[in-house]
């Protein structure tokens, strides 16, 4: 097996799925609070493994101490398909979290799914380009605060598939994907983007992840969750399930 060690992530394994979501509620609050300086900007990602934590973070109690006014939410990935669909991720994340916080509309940027999966990806880098104020990544100056990511079976994550095109963009900060083994073309943010993160989560849970999570954690080639690196810290935040072969 052809591969890089990770060697800047760390893991963090805690008792189960409800335990970690837990957990990244209560970190993604303290980073929140913390932030000073400008607005706290995150990326979420999609699929079935934030839902519980959407859930938590929309809880009375969560959500009135959260700083929902200074933050600014993007998206990791998503399905090209319209928002009323049900494979949308942010459909899934409006109905379980956004509906229910008082976040202003214009803090929420959902990827553009009426045009082109390319149109739609370069407009959605003009929303992040207005954000972060300049269209040149500059080091030392992350997009983001939090990146959040999922790992899906194929080793993928938010939507940079293994053999797909959009694993060789290094300019661009959005583009789209078609992957060969799941449905839906693809808008997601590129390595570059990701890289330009304080901190990357990657939520991985589940017994039939653990395989997959020991070889992306050997760093094996050909898994795009192998090569995520970002300019602060990588973290795999895990159950002991999915935790089960490292
Ligand atoms: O298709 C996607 O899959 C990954 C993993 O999803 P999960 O259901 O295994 O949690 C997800 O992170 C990504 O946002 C989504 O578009």
């Amino acid at each position: 097996m052809t591969g890089h060690d990770v060697p800047s992530a760390r893991v963090v394994v805690l008792k189960d799925g409800e335990a970690v979501a837990r957990e990244m509620a209560r970190w993604l609050l303290e980073e929140a609070l913390a932030k000073k300086d400008g607005p706290f900007v995150i990326a979420l990602s999609g699929g079935s493994t934030p839902k519980r934590l959407f859930k938590i973070m929309a809880e009375p109690e969560f959500a009135k101490t959260f700083p929902w006014d200074r933050t600014q939410i993007f998206f990791g990935d998503d399905r090209h398909v319209p928002y009323t669909h049900a494979d949308s991720n942010y459909t899934m994340t409006r109905q379980l979290l956004l509906d229910h916080v008082a976040i202003p509309p214009a803090n929420v940027h959902p990827i553009p799914a009426d045009g082109t999966p390319e149109d739609d990806a370069a407009l959605y880098q003009r929303s992040l380009e207005r954000v972060y104020g300049g269209s040149v990544l500059e080091p030392g100056r992350p997009l983001f605060d939090v990146i959040m990511l999922g790992m899906g079976p194929d080793g993928h994550t938010a939507s940079l598939f293994p053999r797909q095109p959009i694993l060789g963009e290094r300019e661009k900060w959005v583009a789209a994907c078609t992957p060969d083994n799941a449905p839906h073309d693809r808008v997601s943010l590129t390595y570059p983007a990701i890289h330009s993160s304080r901190h990357v989560v990657f939520l991985v849970e589940g017994a039939g992840k653990a395989e997959m999570l020991a070889r992306v954690r050997k760093g094996e080639d050909a898994l795009p969750s192998s090569h995520i690196t970002s300019e602060g810290d990588v973290t795999f935040l895990t159950d002991e399930a999915a935790a089960g072969d490292l």
